[in-house]
């Protein structure tokens, strides 16, 4: 009989009442995930702009702040039961039913029968917590990383990585049925293909945050308990960049030894917040950066020369200073420290330069797999006029201008656009324009000025396109939308809009952040007149 290691069989589910949830983290005013590991939420996160939307859209819904008992249930709080449990939620939660009456399992797979205690009730759902695998499931897999169950960062470790894709693509399949109202089997359908995973789906990740503070006079660093603020110290991180974790611990150790204060979140005192490492996957250039409370850093020689002694690949050491109290990461000023201002690093055959706080993708093996696909499904000869919506620093604007007539880009973060007219420059591309402006409002006013594009690529927040944009892209009429995105329920809201004058093709889920419930999708659209089976 396999038990979890959540086994906490004697606690009483009430003295187990989770803590409201903190505020998340949030860089440059996007929301974030506050633990280091959990960049494919940073992904979403980054642009969620309205949470109580996106729970509307998940198939689970958010847990009550408070576990209470409810009445004619056939559960109650605390009660251990057995349960089939028949599925797994978008979440990767397993998902079972006790008299109808449906419970959410985290850590629990489909095949599976659980022994669970019960410990939030809601009219028509509740959670619980696995005690123990009664039946297991022969997907399950050891999760390899020793905080796997205090650090929430990935959801699925303990499901095989084949299985992972699999439950992927099934749910991109169900959100264009239930969603969008497509057919998924069978005749007339649209293909979703299987999810393309990664070969070794460790290890992936480019960029760590990792939050500092003091526990017992002792400085830590690592990632915040669940629902909490509490900082787990940890030094190993089993998907992100072994360069990324040993210069965090490297820093770690420093500012310990020439006593440089760690933030106290409560009091709002001390001096170092978040350290920051950034990798070049392609390049090895790695970038520390060191968040900071104010700008005056005892020892601050000592400390840069130290760094720069025990990371041979470091290419650039920079401060932020944030004096506020808040969870935003960064402040507005930046000043480098030592070495260049940027590292840099490759996506196929762009070079791309990544400053301390602009946004670069996080798995940049599966970017390259995903902005291959955009590039295919774009079907780009040469001569096409084509649109990139949405194009943040112009990375997939840059991928497409190489086969290509003319891009246009529009992004609304204006050191985005910066960061991306720069990057146009450092690989002598031309054939881009970049604007600043929600792609509502300026793609409508470049069909004014007469641009006529063969192509639009749309990558969106999770929220997905404004109702607006989907309008204009209707009276446009170009022959192909090539639609990638990071949320399968808003795509297939917005696939059924354009589905009026557009067949969806294909759909192709990619892997970009894996061991996490978070699935990517590159779609093609092409204009019915012209689409051929
Ligand atoms: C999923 S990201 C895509 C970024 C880019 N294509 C990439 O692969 O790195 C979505 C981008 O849309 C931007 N954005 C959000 N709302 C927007 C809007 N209304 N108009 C234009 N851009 C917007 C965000 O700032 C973000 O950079």
């Amino acid at each position: 009989m396999a038990k979890t290691a959540k086994d906490q069989r004697g606690k009483q589910a009430a003295a187990k009442a989770k803590q409201p949830k903190q505020p998340r983290q949030i860089e440059q005013g996007r929301l974030k995930q506050p633990k280091q590991q959990s960049d494919a939420k940073q992904q979403n996160q980054r642009n969620q702009h309205n949470p109580a939307e996106q729970r509307n859209q998940a198939k689970q819904p958010a847990r009550p702040k408070q576990p209470k008992q409810l009445a004619g249930l056939p559960v109650q709080l605390g009660q251990i039961v057995d349960v089939d449990i028949t599925g797994l939620s978008h979440e990767g939660a397993g998902v079972g039913r006790v008299e109808g009456y449906t419970l959410f399992v985290p850590g629990a797979l489909a095949g599976e029968r659980a022994r669970v205690q019960v410990n939030h009730v809601k009219k028509n759902f509740g959670f619980a917590e696995l005690l123990e695998v009664v039946e297991k499931s022969p997907s399950r897999a050891l999760p390899p990383c020793p905080v796997y169950d205090r650090c929430g960062g990935c959801s699925l470790q303990h499901l095989a990585y084949e299985e992972q894709l699999v439950h992927k693509q099934q749910i991109v399949k169900d959100n264009l049925r239930r969603i969008g109202g497509f057919s998924v089997e069978g005749e007339g359908a649209v293909t979703v293909h299987p999810t393309l995973g990664m070969s070794d789906p460790w290890r992936y990740r480019n960029k760590a945050q990792v939050p500092i503070g003091e526990q017992n006079g002792a400085l830590v660093g690592g990632f915040y308990a669940e629902r909490s603020h509490e900082i787990i110290d940890m030094d190993e991180c089993m998907i992100q960049h072994p360069a990324n974790d040993e210069a965090v611990a490297a820093v770690k150790k420093l500012a310990a030894r020439l006593q440089i204060k760690p933030y106290d979140e409560v009091n709002h005192t001390g001096l170092l917040r978040h350290v920051v490492v950034k990798v070049g996957a392609r390049t090895g250039e790695v970038m520390v950066v060191l968040v900071t409370t104010e700008e005056f850093i005892p020892q601050k020689e000592k400390l840069v020369a130290s760094i720069r002694e025990q990371l041979s690949d470091v290419k650039s050491i920079v401060q932020n200073i944030n004096p506020a109290r808040t969870n935003v990461i960064f402040g507005d000023k930046t000043v480098t420290l030592w070495g260049s201002d940027v590292i840099y690093d490759y996506i196929g055959p762009i070079k791309f330069a990544i400053s301390a706080r602009s946004f670069y993708q996080v798995n940049p093996v599966q970017t390259e797999v995903l902005y291959n696909k955009t590039l295919e499904y774009a079907g780009a000869t040469g001569t096409e006029t084509v649109i990139d919506a949405y194009c943040g620093i112009g990375t997939i604007s840059l991928f497409l201008a190489q086969k290509s007539r003319h891009v246009y880009g529009v992004e609304i973060v204006p050191e985005a656009i910066a960061d991306a007219n720069r990057n146009a420059e450092l690989n002598g591309i031309e054939n881009v324009t970049f604007e600043t402006g929600p792609a509502e409002a300026v793609i409508p006013a470049w069909k004014e000025q007469g641009i006529r594009p063969d192509v639009i690529v749309v990558d969106p927040p999770r929220k997905g396109c404004d109702e607006a944009l989907l309008k204009t892209i209707l009276e446009m009429k170009p022959e192909r939308v090539v639609y990638v995105s990071c949320n399968p329920s808003t795509l297939a809201r917005d696939l059924k809009v354009l589905a009026e004058l557009y067949e969806v093709k294909e759909v192709q889920p990619v892997d970009m952040f894996p061991h996490t419930g978070h699935v990517e999708c590159c779609s093609l659209l092409v204009r019915r007149d012209i689409a051929v089976n």
